[in-house]
């Protein structure tokens, strides 16, 4: 029998999301929606998926290893185990990769020690990364684990976009340069945007919004990642759930200074206690709107806020990617919220972007446009599935 089947880590900081993928069987975006299928050979089919969440938190699990041992418990009971047989590969989304890391790599002792030393560029969600591994590779040592990075697709930035202007000696020897974020997301969508225009990757130039509960954009120039929001860690750029994003480092000196808070607490504030939830106490685009349409005037501000970043980012790779063929919205809150997508381009008409309210407000779960008949840019809302593109990477890596 041959082993066809890949099981996929998603460990995030308070989440273990899991798909397990029998890659011998075509996967759900060719027979779902052939358009919008990223690859020709594009192969992967669900047998099972779930997420353990809350990790840490009251009434969730106790820590990671718990909620992998969940996840693996939840397998076993569907007769789905580590122990199958059937199993080729784990595949494992590790988040900070350095400079080192930019393919899908097949982890070693050395591999997991190197991904180890990133943890201070990742502190959030490397560790977890790292745990996953440590248990499915004790589960089932003789089994290939493949680690795909988020940074991976955003190593060929530019030097231009990747350099952040600091004194080069010092930002050399602590290795700080921009690296970017969610890099399997945004390879995934803006290749499926392409395949939902009808064109090569090659052919076309796509702003990515991937807007989760971390979020970040890319301007991807032929298929090539060419800037991207988030930097040396996942906090620079969009307003997220919990994290600022882009601010004046300035703001730290003065927490520190005037406000008398220590380096991680200042950590803790901008990554934990900032973005959404910090100005209105939700983080929860869902729970935004319902207070909005209530008249709550702190979730409106928090709202404006989101947006205007949002649309400052659009503005910047238009003018980075010259010639826009595609704005692709993902991830949780782009794939789902209507009014997100409408605030971030109204009134871009002068830059050939025309949203289709009727379009734009209907639900779906696959790769659709939303834009008018008659706009230079097509607006388009593509689900992202890290997963599947992380089971095709880890794949391409064992199979026979
Ligand atoms: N129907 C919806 N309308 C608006 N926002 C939604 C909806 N469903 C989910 N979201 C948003 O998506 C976020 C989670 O997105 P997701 O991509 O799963 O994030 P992550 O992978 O970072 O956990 C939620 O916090 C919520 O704000
Ligand atoms: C890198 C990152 O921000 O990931 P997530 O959105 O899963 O927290
Ligand atoms: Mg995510």
């Amino acid at each position: 029998m041959t082993a066809t089947r890949v099981l996929v880590l998603n460990s995030g900081s308070s989440s273990v999301k899991y798909q397990l993928l029998d890659m011998a069987s075509p996967s759900p975006a060719t027979t779902l929606n052939r358009a919008a299928a990223p690859h020709s050979d594009d192969h992967g089919s669900r047998l099972a998926c779930g997420i353990v969440e809350r990790i840490g938190e009251p009434g969730g699990v106790a820590d990671h290893a718990a909620a992998l041992k969940q996840v693996a418990d939840e397998l076993s009971a569907q007769g789905l185990g580590l122990d199958s047989p059937e199993l080729a590969a784990v595949g494992h989304r590790v988040v900070h990769g350095g400079t080192r890391f930019t393919e899908p790599t097949l982890i070693t002792d050395e591999v997991v020690a190197e991904i180890e030393k990133l943890v201070p560029l990742a502190p959030l969600h490397n560790p977890a990364n790292v745990i996953g591994i440590k248990v499915a590779r004790e589960l089932r040592p003789d089994l290939p684990q493949v680690a795909v990075f988020d940074t991976a697709f955003h190593s060929t930035m530019p030097e231009a976009a990747a350099r952040y202007a600091i004194d080069r000696a010092t930002a050399d020897r602590h290795g700080v340069r921009r690296y970017g974020f969610h890099g399997t997301s945004h390879a995934y969508v803006s290749r499926a945007t392409a395949a939902l225009l009808g064109k090569e990757p090659s052919e076309v130039n796509v702003i990515v919004l991937h807007l989760g509960n971390g979020a970040s954009a890319s301007a991807v120039r032929g298929g090539v990642c060419v800037d991207t929001s988030m930097g040396l860690t996942p906090l620079e750029g969009l307003v997220m759930g919990t994290r600022s994003g882009d601010i004046d480092p300035a703001v730290i000196f003065h927490l520190a200074r005037v406000g008398g808070l220590d380096v991680d607490e200042i950590d803790t504030l901008l990554n934990k206690r900032s973005g959404l939830v910090g100005l209105c106490g939700d983080n929860d685009m869902r729970e935004i709107g319902r207070r909005m349409a209530e008249g709550d005037a702190d979730a409106q501000l928090a709202f404006d806020i989101y947006i205007h970043r949002l649309r400052k980012y659009v503005g910047a790779y238009t003018a980075v990617l010259g010639r826009v063929d595609a704005i692709a919205f993902t991830a949780g809150v782009g794939e789902n919220s209507a009014a997100v997508r409408e605030a971030a381009l109204e009134g871009l008409e002068p830059l050939g972007i025309e949203i289709d309210a009727v379009r734009n407000a209907v639900r779906g779960n696959v790769a659709r446009l939303v834009s008018t008949g008659t706009s230079r840019v097509a607006v388009a809302v593509v689900p992202t599935d890290e997963e599947l593109e992380i089971a095709q990477q880890a794949y391409s890596l064992v199979r026979p």
